[in-house]
């Protein structure tokens, strides 16, 4: 063959051989392997946890498409939630974010025939208690209706693979210790939101039953705390906090005064209640274990998982853990129990392990490291003043 001939089979082997199979292989291949591991719509994706876990999985390269109808986080006017901002800085990612309310029907389906979506991780949800028995119907009209209205547009888009954010709560009263997944649930749920994270677990098992194409993870989180190492972002409530480690956070700052502590006489080893503490790093790679989880060809219907560490610690402990992490005294006084408390409560968190291959490893004393790095560098929140 002289050179001009050569060149000429050179090009027709890349034309009818090379070309060709290259074409079917993208045929073949999934299409989240074309776009790094797929694309994700986080709901609520602006809130405490749903900004850490996207931090997460922008690291495990996938593609985040975050919604928030901005009800429980900040943003200056027309901009990106500061949550988010600061996660695309510590990635060097960039986020698509699309201010819209689950309950939105029209705009939300608007999204999912602009992206190729693969799975949806649903944190959207209104989430304090006490309110919840104040305004019950805002509740059920926002974490319930508009959970399924997130579930029919998924639905019709052909979007079946989800991942929701649950609780702890829908144990009700622990009948014993450790919690497994296998414990009841719904039967001791006392107050409006609890009960919501209980309907919208049934609603997703129902949709499971009558669609086998649905997967279903149940995520059952104990109590979140804590805030990424680098002291960006973190939990960030706003007026008094309802819950222990903001609260405590916010007297080592100097915001209050002391922390109230809700009850001394619980039969646990100090009096005080119990709680599985889980640092919210931990539970974002919870998510993304549970991606992995949906896409194992095997697994169909639903599934539900404690996320925990499995250990217990008291108010106490925790008290005295975050004064050690803080070099702060943190004033305290003990005053009646707080309704609705139940002495103590922590995770089998086995499942998760077998499972999703998913352990928890960091410990209180970094809980409180972190939450104090966060609360010390950003004493008003997301907010500069
Ligand atoms: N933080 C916890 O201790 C905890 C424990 C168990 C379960 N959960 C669940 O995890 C999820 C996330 O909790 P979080 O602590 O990050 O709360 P968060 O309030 O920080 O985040 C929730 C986000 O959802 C948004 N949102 C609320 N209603 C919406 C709607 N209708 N449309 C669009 N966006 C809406 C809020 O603006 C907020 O940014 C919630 O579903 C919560 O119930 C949280
Ligand atoms: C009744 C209630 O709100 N339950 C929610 C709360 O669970 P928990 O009540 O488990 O969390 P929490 O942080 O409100 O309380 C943890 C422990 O600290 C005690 N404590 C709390 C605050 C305080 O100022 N002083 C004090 O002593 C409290 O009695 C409990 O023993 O948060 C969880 C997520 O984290 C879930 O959302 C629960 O549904």
């Amino acid at each position: 063959m002289d050179s001009i001939e050569k060149a000429i089979y050179g090009l027709a082997c890349l034309y009818y051989i090379i070309i060709p199979l290259g074409y079917f292989a993208t045929l073949w291949l999934p299409a989240s392997e074309m776009t790094g591991k797929g694309t994700i719509l986080v709901t609520g994706g602006a809130g405490y946890v749903g900004s850490h876990t996207v931090l997460e999985l922008l690291n495990n390269n996938y593609s985040v498409i975050a919604l928030d109808n901005l009800v429980n986080c900040y943003a200056e006017k027309n901009d990106k939630p500061e949550s988010l901002k600061r996660v695309e800085k510590l990635t060097g990612k960039q986020i698509i974010f699309y201010n819209v309310d689950i309950r939105d029907k029209t705009s939300l389906d608007k999204i999912f025939k602009v992206h190729s979506i693969d799975f949806v991780i649903h944190f959207a949800a209104l989430k304090a208690v006490g309110e919840s028995v104040q305004i019950p119907l805002t509740y059920y009209q926002n974490n319930i209706a508009g959970s399924s209205t997130l579930f029919e547009v998924m639905q019709s888009n052909g979007v079946k693979k989800i991942v929701f954010s649950s609780s702890a709560t829908v144990y009700g009263i622990p009948q014993f210790l450790p919690i497994t997944e296998e414990h009841p649930t719904g039967q001791g749920c006392t107050n409006p939101y609890g009960k919501t994270k209980y309907f919208v677990e049934e609603i997703l098992k129902d949709v499971c039953v009558s669609d086998h194409e649905w997967k279903v993870i149940l995520l059952r989180y104990f109590n979140p705390v804590g805030a990424h190492e680098s002291g960006e972002i973190g939990e960030d409530p706003s007026g008094i906090p309802n819950n222990l480690m903001p609260y405590i956070a916010q007297v080592a700052v100097g915001r209050r005064e002391k922390v109230y502590v809700f009850g001394n006489d619980y039969p646990t080893p100090d009096g005080t209640g119990v709680r599985d503490y889980i640092h919210i790093t931990d539970l974002a790679i919870g998510h993304v274990q549970a991606l992995t989880k949906l896409n194992d060809t095997t697994f169909f219907g639903w599934k539900a998982f404690n996320l925990g560490t499995g250990r217990g610690y008291s108010v106490l402990d925790v008290i005295n853990a975050f004064s050690k992490a803080s070099g702060k005294i943190i004033k305290h006084e003990f005053v009646n129990r707080r309704e609705g408390d139940v002495a103590a409560s922590f995770a089998d968190a086995s499942l998760a392990k077998i499972e999703l291959n998913w352990t928890a490893t960091r410990g209180i004393d970094e809980m409180c490291k972190d939450t104090w790095n966060w609360q010390s560098k950003n004493p008003n929140g997301f907010k500069k003043k």
